[in-house]
């Protein structure tokens, strides 16, 4: 064992258990983190989660990846991530072995120092290439997202129609604005209008336009978006809604590339990308009798399916920290904290809203908390109302599953740090009284 001045003192004066969990405290600042031997997380600081954007919760007891990996080659390495922002950020790896009393490796610590602005920029291509996890303002480190950041990056080449198929909120018109970025058409408009939200003869004069006297109240001619995005892209949210009769003026600006305008008698030829988007799969609206069949080939040239935020959980954290830090710019509160339990609930919550329902949790957060640790309390009703499915968390706030001992104590544990050992403010974000939490530290030794 390596030996620092004055290390058996040290040791003889205090309770290496306690010495150790002040050790700990002291650096959770910094992002340092800890492996045993088959290079799996021990120990993860709130630094690192923070600096990664991954919580503890989802990397500890796990195998690190290999950029995490702790060995004596590794000391001094440099290496490049992306960080909660979609930044690259530069980091030298300092790495302390741990040996056991017969010399054996038992394990690393790590801890990652920022590097310099000219190590940076080297590692930036490489990283580039193989994880980009803010694509065009799309947040995800998935490998399901990671894959349609591909088709997009293809499909923007071209010219054909696109389609994309996801829940509401999982950022449908995010794919089309990215593929109008990427393409040539980049400088010309992109327009979008949602079929859903508008009558069939309003929604039919906002696409294709009308001339002057169509119908009472049209007093001087008047451009659709087809027109008016010539050049450029068009993006038709919720286009199963749209109704039949409208479903064959689509069509036939697809195959021929011009229209009439209601009420006029002479075609208008334009060059527009369409970008089409829906909820609902439209194989299933054809099989209705609801949706055209010729016109879904025409619009599913390449489809997209962006799957939903409870089947990509690993961009839950990401996104988090993504708006928090958007609303951290605006100077209102601060957040450089998410409460363990806090975390735990937005970890396993099913996002029905998906992204946008998670942006607005976080704006919630800002409009009716204060501080720099985003807690339990600061979420909205729904993170504590019990379900049937209820996470460890919910199950502890609301008493109504036994968690192990081990699993409560590490969660008072984890509040009674929040709280700075304010027994009272514990109790509050478990869910206990003053008393039981009283009686619970105790026979758990905290
Ligand atoms: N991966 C993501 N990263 C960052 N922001 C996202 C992401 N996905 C969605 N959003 C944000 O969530 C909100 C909803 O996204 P968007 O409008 O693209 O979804 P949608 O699938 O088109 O929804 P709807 O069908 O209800 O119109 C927007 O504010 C968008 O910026």
């Amino acid at each position: 064992m390596k030996q620092i001045p004055a290390f058996s003192l040290l040791l003889a004066h205090f309770d290496h258990n306690e010495l150790l969990a002040s050790l700990l405290a002291l650096v959770a600042g910094s992002p340092v983190y800890c492996v045993d031997k088959g290079q799996h997380i021990l120990y993860w600081s709130e630094a690192m989660a923070q600096l990664t954007g991954l919580p503890a919760c989802d990397v500890v007891a796990k195998r690190c990846a290999p950029e995490y990996a702790l060995t004596t080659e590794e000391d001094g390495q440099v290496l490049s991530l992306i960080n909660k922002d979609g930044q690259t950020v530069c980091l030298k790896k300092s790495v302390q072995m741990v040996y056991d009393q017969y010399g054996a490796v038992s394990g690393g610590l790590g801890l990652l120092n920022a590097c310099g602005q000219a190590l940076a920029k080297e590692a930036v291509p490489s990283i580039q290439k193989t994880t980009k996890q803010n694509f065009y303002g799309i947040i995800s480190r998935s490998p399901a997202m990671q894959a349609v950041f591909q088709i997009i990056e293809n499909a923007a080449e071209t010219t054909a129609t696109v389609l994309v198929r996801g829940e509401s909120g999982a950022g449908k018109e995010l794919v089309a604005r990215a593929i109008h970025q990427l393409s040539a058409r980049r400088n010309a408009p992109f327009l979008a209008i949602n079929c859903a939200a508008l009558s069939s003869s309003l929604l039919e004069s906002e696409l294709f336009g009308h001339v002057r006297g169509a119908f009472t109240g049209a007093v001087k001619d008047h451009h659709g978006m087809f027109q008016r995005a010539h050049g450029g892209t068009l993006f038709l949210d919720e286009v199963a809604e749209l109704p039949l009769d409208l479903q064959a003026k689509l069509l036939r600006v697809i195959q021929e590339r011009n229209f009439i305008p209601v009420g006029g008698d002479r075609s208008v030829s334009v060059d527009v990308r369409l970008v089409a988007a829906s909820h609902r799969s439209l194989r299933e609206q054809v099989k209705k009798g609801e949706f055209r069949e010729d016109l879904m080939y025409r619009l599913r040239v390449v489809p997209i399916f962006l799957p939903p935020l409870r089947e990509r959980r690993e961009d839950i954290s990401l996104l988090l920290w993504h708006f928090i830090q958007v609303h951290n710019g605006e100077n209102l509160r601060k957040i450089d904290k998410i409460d363990p339990l806090a975390m735990r609930l937005l970890l396993d919550y099913a996002w029905p809203g998906n992204v946008r329902e998670l942006h607005n949790v976080i704006e919630y957060a800002f409009a009716v908390g204060r501080g720099s640790i985003l807690k339990v309390a600061e979420l909205p009703p729904e993170f504590r109302e019990p379900t049937s499915t209820e996470s460890p968390a919910i199950a502890l706030l609301t008493n109504k599953l036994r968690l192990s001992a081990e699993e409560e104590a590490v969660a008072i544990r984890q509040a009674l740090q929040q709280s700075n050992g304010s027994l009272g403010h514990a109790g509050d974000l478990l869910g206990m009284s003053r008393a039981t939490l009283w009686r619970k530290r105790k026979r758990y030794g905290l």
